[in-house]
């Protein structure tokens, strides 16, 4: 049998409401045997989605719990497709988990992340890339990426993947009818007929695909390093971008020990921005793991900004950041130039010949305007544009398209080489399949297990 689930679903501190939730057939009998209502005594006349006011007690001692208000809502048309309780009480954390425990002391077991939404698309209420993205519009950090996730969570990215593998079926059927009737003449129709539509579908994949890359950057952020020696001015930079003093600066080099995250908007342009520890060797453990950590983050890196002191002479620790960036999409920063100067742009230039380099004096706030308009030309002229296409954020949904770009690109190779239908067939079947994954008509267990492993608790 299905067991009961239950879960506090909303933030645990301070918060004027908490929402504690189960899904299951039991869900309505649990609720039943903890709850008293004021004029509905047990809930006997429990309305579907109606509000009834009441406490919350514990069978055992009769002491109460809490006031709330609790919601039934009955299968089928309920966001799990099962029955569902939900209980409002106060919010904070003692409330929600004093209720929880009782609820499972009653019967239901702890859900696992993602579980409600699990069961929502096990019993067909959403695709698997609908479930995904309800996880997105959770963590969405800007307004596109929020309306991305929203799309795709009224099937917009669905829509055109069933498109697309109706047409895979429709070719399927007809080398299968091929197969089965080979002395017809519909042969020579077939192939005709394969090639149309296998270059369909190779061009819809690609469509799909050149919106990944930007489609990723808007969800997570263009991921933004600052890079630099020690004492450059580089966790200065990340307080002057976020305008806020978010980053200890101090004039002691090795200051920043760890990296920082932080989000930020330009322009609509999300940013992961990320202040390192300055590169150096060095003895001291901690700022070791540091700098290790900054160079990691590089090799991830989407952009680097890369930054100079004009005040001292370049150093062979300054050397080591050239050659980091050199072969990555960067920009190269020349700060401090209110001190006096030991070189100037023009001299830092030779090092970095293909880069912009922009002159900065970042305690007296010079040169970060121009280094925000740099940072959207760098981002606007790279190929695709932002618009309402469909897009494709998630690296799973990637990865699928990218398998069944291949599958198809060796079928139609196999179309006009006139090799056999039946080979034929197994590339488009896999292409077909390939695509399945994304909304998980054709998934295994283990990786539908992963994929709502990453999702947060009671959602
Ligand atoms: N209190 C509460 N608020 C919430 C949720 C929730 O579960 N509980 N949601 C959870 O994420 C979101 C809303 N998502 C939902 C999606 C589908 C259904 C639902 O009952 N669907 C039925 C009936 C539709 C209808 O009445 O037309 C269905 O599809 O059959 C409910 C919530 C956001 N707000
Ligand atoms: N004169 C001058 N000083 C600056 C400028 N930018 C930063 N500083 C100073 O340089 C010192 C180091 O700045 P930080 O931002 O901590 O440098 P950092 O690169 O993060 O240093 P580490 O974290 O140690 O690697 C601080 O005293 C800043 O006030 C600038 O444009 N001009
Ligand atoms: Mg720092």
């Amino acid at each position: 049998m299905i067991d009961t689930i239950a879960a506090i679903s909303t933030a645990i501190g301070e918060s004027g409401i908490g929402i504690v939730r189960m899904s299951g057939k039991n869900s309505l009998d649990i609720a039943r045997n903890i709850f008293k209502g004021k004029v509905n005594e047990d809930l006997k006349e429990a309305e579907n989605r109606k509000l009834t006011y009441g406490h919350i007690y514990n069978p055992e001692d009769g002491k109460i719990v809490d006031e709330v208000l609790i919601a039934y809502m009955k299968s089928p048309y309920t966001y799990t497709r099962e029955d569902i309780v939900e209980i409002y009480c106060h919010g904070g954390a003692i409330s929600v988990k004093k209720i929880l425990e009782l609820i499972l002391e009653n019967g239901a077991r702890l859900a696992e992340p993602g579980e409600f939404t699990k069961r929502a698309f096990l019993n067909g209420r959403l695709d698997l890339s609908q479930a995904e993205a309800v996880m997105d519009l959770i963590r969405a950090k800007t307004d596109k990426s929020y309306d991305i996730s929203l799309g795709q969570l009224e099937g917009s990215l669905s829509d055109k993947i069933d498109e697309i593998r109706n047409i895979l079926l429709e070719m399927l059927a007809h080398v299968e009818v091929s197969i089965d009737f080979p002395d017809e003449g519909i042969e020579e129709v077939t192939y005709k007929d394969l090639k149309d539509n296998g270059n369909k579908v190779l061009l819809e994949i690609n469509k799909l695909l050149n919106t990944a890359d930007k489609g990723r950057i808007l969800r997570d952020g263009l991921n933004t390093v600052i890079l630099g020696k020690p004492n450059v001015g580089k966790s200065s930079l990340l307080n002057a971008i976020l305008r806020e003093n978010r980053a200890i600066v101090t004039d002691v080099p090795g200051t920043t020990r760890d990296i920082i995250e932080e989000y930020i908007n330009i322009d609509g342009i999300p940013l992961k921005i990320i202040d390192t520890a300055g590169i150096r060797s060095t003895e001291d453990l901690v700022e070791k793991i540091g700098v290790d950590r900054a160079k990691k983050v590089v090799e991830e890196a989407d952009l680097i900004i890369a930054v100079f002191d004009a005040s001292r002479k370049l150093s062979s620790e300054d050397e080591e950041i050239i050659e980091l960036v050199k072969e990555k999409n960067s920009i190269v920063l020349l700060n401090k130039t209110d001190l006096p100067n030991e070189y100037n742009v023009e001299y830092l230039k030779e090092f970095v010949p293909k880069k912009k380099v922009i002159s900065t004096s970042i305690a007296k706030g010079e040169g970060i305007e121009k280094l925000e308009e740099t940072i959207k030309e760098m981002f606007y002229s790279g190929e695709v544009e932002i618009s309402d296409e469909i897009m494709v954020t998630n690296i799973r949904h990637k990865n699928q398209l990218m398998k069944a770009k291949k599958n198809i690109e060796e079928a139609i190779e196999g179309i006009n080489l006139d090799i056999p239908l039946d080979c034929i067939e197994v590339d488009i079947r896999s292409c077909w399949e390939n695509l399945g994954e994304i909304s998980g008509d054709t998934i295994s267990e283990d990786i539908l297990d992963k994929i709502f492993s990453e999702f947060c608790i009671g959602k």
